[in-house]
């Protein structure tokens, strides 16, 4: 039977993580260079979904480590970034960071068993997420899903910001109408874009955009929130919709001591945009892709 996705605990008592039971922690640790931090979703038994920036091509999968529920350091097997990430793809017009296509999944070793502090979340166009919408089966395709979840608007979503032993809710809203453009704009005040003339150059159709001041001032992300899950909520069921990927402003670098611009903006890699490659590594995890 497939699992029921994007399902958790929200009684006062519950832990972090059995409210949020597909977060996933991962470390990077690179001999000599440090530790990257990332974070993912639980997505079926053996994957998680995460951003492609987050891992380098000379990384050897015995330095990462996947902290799933409350069993750290799950063997990695494989890793699949999406074949169009290519973050060094405008070096030749002095954009030192191109982060279009920033997707990648990771192959655990071993199955992860489901339970309360271990879950996965939903993604678009599953069954999964049919049945979390309620809407009836199998009438319902994938653009009923993109219509109904990215509605042209400001669009109420949430990350989760890991404080440790606390897991934060940070919601925001995704600037999906008019105030898209304004949202997008604010990418050139990223201190590495100084030589971006035209943003579409960086901020191409594979971005959600969240952040700013208007209508309400958003929560921002931090570096090491990359590769977390962009989470709308449907009937009390979590549904991923976005993969964060960069943000102009990084607000727990303490350099930045905690004064945010109101051009500080989060841009997530929308999912909608890449489920082809989602079909087909996810293929076997009997997820019902439509
Ligand atoms: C475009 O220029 C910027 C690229 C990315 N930024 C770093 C960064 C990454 C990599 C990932 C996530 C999720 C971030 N959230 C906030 C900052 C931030 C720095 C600015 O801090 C320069």
């Amino acid at each position: 039977t497939l699992s029921m996705c994007g399902l958790s605990l929200s009684h006062k008592t519950a832990t972090p993580l059995e409210k949020n039971p597909w977060h996933i922690s991962i470390k990077v640790a690179r001999p000599g260079k440090g530790v990257e931090s990332c974070k993912g979703a639980l997505v079926s038994p053996y994957f998680v979904l995460t951003a492609a920036h987050c891992f380098d091509i000379n990384d050897q999968a015995h330095w990462i480590t996947v902290d799933v529920g409350k069993t750290t350091s799950n063997k990695v097997v494989s890793l699949f970034s999406h074949p169009d990430y290519n973050i060094g793809k405008l070096r030749s017009e002095r954009i030192s960071e191109f982060y279009d296509y920033d997707v990648a999944l990771v192959k655990l070793e071993k199955r992860v068993t489901f339970s309360p502090e271990t879950r996965p979340i939903c993604l678009p166009c599953t069954e999964g997420t049919t049945r979390a919408l309620r809407r009836p089966h199998p009438k319902t395709s994938c653009q009923d899903h993109e219509r109904q979840l990215l509605k042209v608007g400001d669009v109420p979503s949430f990350f989760v910001h890991e404080k440790k032993p606390a897991l934060e809710r940070k919601e925001v809203l995704i600037k999906n109408g008019p105030k898209k453009w304004a949202c997008q704009a604010d990418a050139k005040k990223a201190t590495i874009y100084v030589n971006v003339t035209d943003v579409a150059q960086v901020v191409t159709p594979r971005f959600l955009c969240t952040g700013g001041i208007e209508p309400v001032v958003d929560p921002n992300t931090c570096k090491g929130d990359s590769g977390g899950p962009l989470i709308i909520t449907q009937n009390r069921r979590y549904i991923q919709v976005g993969v964060i990927s960069w943000g102009v402003f990084d607000v727990c670098n303490l350099k930045n001591k905690g004064k945010v611009p109101p051009y500080a903006r989060d841009f997530h890699l929308n999912l909608f945009t890449v489920l082809p490659w989602l079909k087909e590594k996810l293929a076997e995890e009997q997820l019902g892709f439509l």
